[in-house]
């Protein structure tokens, strides 16, 4: 029975994470265009702090039937938008009551002076009320000015309105409709209006959970405004819109997600492949793609894959609207190789940086930070999209805004905001999966733990059920290919034996990584092996669950390593986290993670899976230590030191991945007298050859 709602059923339920009956009635009667005037709300802000977004579960929020005091604001706002009874839009009671609701909660980034000089926010109401208390209180306390900087914008209540409302494209809204989808997730729901309005597009920065449709939120206002410019400017050609992600899979994920919105508007989506250059195709000024024959495969991206790599050769210029690349494989085309001072993006209005925080983290952030500079548009909005983002983040933002303008040395030509819109609770993971924290004392006890979770049968002895099809984390490659290899043949051969069980990770080729995907996605992979390159973005629906075989190096890793499961608000999913005495230092934080994620889910103390006792026993760790963990992970489990064949016996061996259980799953197989099997293994026996060199823990009997 509980099958039934697992994510790989395909039953999606309601995307949206967060919201209460009596929004549902407010929002069902808006979307009727039933208004009630009578609507009056207590919903100040301060009901909605910074750290307390689980207010709904408390108590009801705000009700629309309920009559209560409204704060001296509120009376203003309704008086004022009395008058404008009978148009479509909402007065900000209602718009306030929808927001908190849905736990979405939209800043202005910018200086109050600044706000007050360039009054670009979105609501005319708000506008003025920040204007007058600036006046009557120069100096606002730091809470007054957290109000005045809040914003209440419209939020979007159906994908109809995208066409009736905002005026997209035609063809863009039917195939946004031909998606199928039946209700907007909090972040459409928040960011299409601010970015498809009518006030100036804001630089918009946005955390949102994982897996709740934030490709589809950047996706169309970019779409839609190269359409409009490819009607206001028919001949300017060239690279519109630069959409950025951290890894190829994701890119490549991004540009099937786009061919579907762009189908008949007339705009090309491309993903940046090795061997394309970004050059001067001619038109002045104009940038476009360049394709020469180097390697270039990747099934993922079916466009140019058809093409025999001669003809792909021959394809002199591509002329895209919009690219989607990795931030090294942008740098390197635009300075080819570094070997050139950039070349600039003069056409580019949009950059969308995908998974921000970790563009700007210093492994990327100088690459990142290049590519923005050299968009050299002054009208350039930026979008910064991520689950998580650290307040350094914001403050990189601002400056990098403030500094490429100042290296233009032009204006935009409208003033616009940075706006910040965050839904949930900022680094937090969906409340809708099972999270469970399992304590294995050793590398051994891992790998017995996981080959548990591999035996339905043997998986009703503890309280932890996973199907596949799972993702499995490691620290690192090695560890990655080790396990891989240690679990390979714990699938029976009429399961499919060993091609069920894939490892896939950076070492490997192009081409190999997107069959993996691929095969994944089919569902003919059924456990996938990873690193961290698959733990950011990459959208498998029905994932059943996400196993840590190696502790992540940082909270934000966790959040999104366990997003891979539970998308697009499916239930049923199952985050499996395994630690060693050797991870207790670094486990509190992720406790903490998991205990916030239960709290938003709401229910009985009982049910939580992280102990009051556990929280307080896990020691804190030192903000250095916190920094070493996220750069290099665990020590004892770094490579090189931790396959087989270098293990020096030194006290790595602890920490290995084992092979001697493999030998037995192997003997177990020969019983079975499974014959293809067999000789396989007699492959991996002569291949590895050390299997009698075996680590001291002897395998499960089944
Ligand atoms: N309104 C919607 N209703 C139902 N499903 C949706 C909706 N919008 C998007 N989806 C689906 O939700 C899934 C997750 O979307 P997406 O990959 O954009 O998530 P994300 O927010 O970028 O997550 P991550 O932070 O992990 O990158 C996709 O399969 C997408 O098709």
């Amino acid at each position: 029975a509980s099958d039934s709602r697992l994510p790989s059923t395909g039953k999606a339920a309601n995307p949206q994470l967060f919201r209460t009956a009596e929004t549902d009635k407010l929002e069902s009667a808006k979307n009727g265009k039933k208004r009630k005037r009578s609507a009056a709300v207590q919903q100040d802000e301060e009901d909605v702090p910074d750290l307390d977004f689980f207010s709904s579960n408390k108590r009801p929020a705000a009700s629309v039937t309920e009559t209560v005091v409204a704060t001296e604001d509120d009376v203003k706002v309704s008086a004022q938008d009395a008058v404008s009874d009978d148009d479509d839009s909402m007065d900000e009671v209602e718009r306030r009551t929808i927001l908190n609701s849905h736990k979405i909660k939209v800043t202005d980034m910018r200086d109050l002076e600044e706000i007050q000089v360039q009054p670009t926010s979105t609501t005319d109401s708000k506008k003025k009320k920040k204007k007058s208390k600036k006046e009557e209180a120069p100096t606002l306390s730091k809470k007054e000015q957290k109000r005045a900087r809040r914003l209440f914008p419209e939020p979007l209540l159906n994908f109809k309105e995208l066409r009736s409302k905002y005026k997209i494209s035609s063809r863009l809204a039917e195939n946004v409709a031909e998606q199928g989808f039946t209700v907007p997730t909090e972040v459409q729901l928040g960011t299409l209006p601010l970015l498809l309005g009518e006030s100036s597009e804001p630089d918009l920065l946005v955390v949102a959970p994982t897996g709740s449709g934030k490709t589809l939120s950047f996706l169309i206002p970019v779409i839609n405004k190269i359409v409009r410019h490819h009607h206001s400017n028919p001949d300017e050609h060239g690279i519109l819109s630069l959409v950025v992600a951290p890894t190829r899979e994701l890119a490549s994920q991004i540009v099937n997600e786009g061919r579907k919105l762009v189908a008949g508007t007339g705009v090309k989506i491309t993903l940046m492949r090795k061997g394309m250059r970004v050059g001067d195709g001619g038109d002045a000024g104009a940038n476009v793609l360049e394709e020469n024959n180097e390697e270039s495969s990747g099934s993922e991206d079916e466009e140019t894959e058809n093409k025999p790599a001669k003809e792909r050769a021959n394809i002199p210029v591509t002329k895209s609207d919009i690219l989607v690349t990795t931030p090294l494989m942008l740098v390197n085309a635009l300075s080819a190789n570094r070997t050139t001072t950039m070349t600039t993006l003069p056409l580019v209005r949009s950059l969308v940086m995908d998974e921000a925080d970790v563009l700007l983290d210093p492994l990327f952030r100088e690459q990142t930070l290049d590519i923005w500079k050299s968009c050299s548009h002054p009208d350039l909005r930026v979008g910064l999209w991520s689950a998580t983002m650290g307040s350094n983040i914001e403050d990189l933002t601002k400056s990098t805004i403030r500094e490429r303008l100042e290296d233009l040395g032009q204006k935009p030509s409208e003033p616009h905001a940075l706006l910040r819109l965050v839904v949930g609770l900022k680094d937090s993971a969906i409340p809708n999966i099972d999270h469970k924290l399992v304590y294995a004392a050793t590398e051994q006890g891992k790998l017995m733990g996981l080959r548990q979770l591999l035996r339905p049968a043997a998986a009703s002895a503890s309280d932890i059920r996973l199907r596949p099809p799972f993702l499995i984390f490691t620290q690192t490659i090695p560890r990655a290919v080790a396990l891989h290899s240690e679990l390979k043949y714990d699938i029976p051969a009429e399961a499919g034996g060993s091609s069920r069980i894939a490892v896939l990770h950076s070492d490997l080729s192009d081409g190999q990584r997107s069959d993996i995907m691929r095969d994944f996605r089919k569902g003919e992979i059924w456990i996938l092996v990873t690193t961290d390159l698959l733990a950011r973005g990459v959208d498998f629906r029905g994932i059943n669950g996400v196993v840590n075989y190696d502790i992540p190096n940082s909270a934000a890793v966790y959040v999104h390593r366990v997003g891979r499961t539970g998308r697009a608000g499916r239930e049923g999913g199952i985050a499996v986290t395994y630690y060693t005495k050797e991870d207790i230092p670094y486990v509190k934080s992720i406790a903490n993670i998991i205990d916030v994620s239960e709290k938003l889910r709401g229910g009985e103390e009982g049910d939580k899976s992280i102990q009051k006792w556990l929280l307080d026993a896990l020691p804190n760790l030192s903000k250095n230590s916190k920094k070493d963990m996220k750069r290099h992970g665990v020590k004892a489990r770094q490579a090189p030191r931790l396959t087989d064949k270098e293990d020096d016996g030194k006290g790595a061996r602890g920490m290995r991945i084992s092979t001697k259980s493999g030998f037995e799953r192997r003997m177990e197989n020969n019983k079975r007298g499974a014959i293809e099997a067999s000789r396989n293994r007699k492959a991996a026996a002569a291949a590895s050859g050390n299997v009698s060199d075996a680590g001291s823990w002897g395998g499960l009997d089944d």
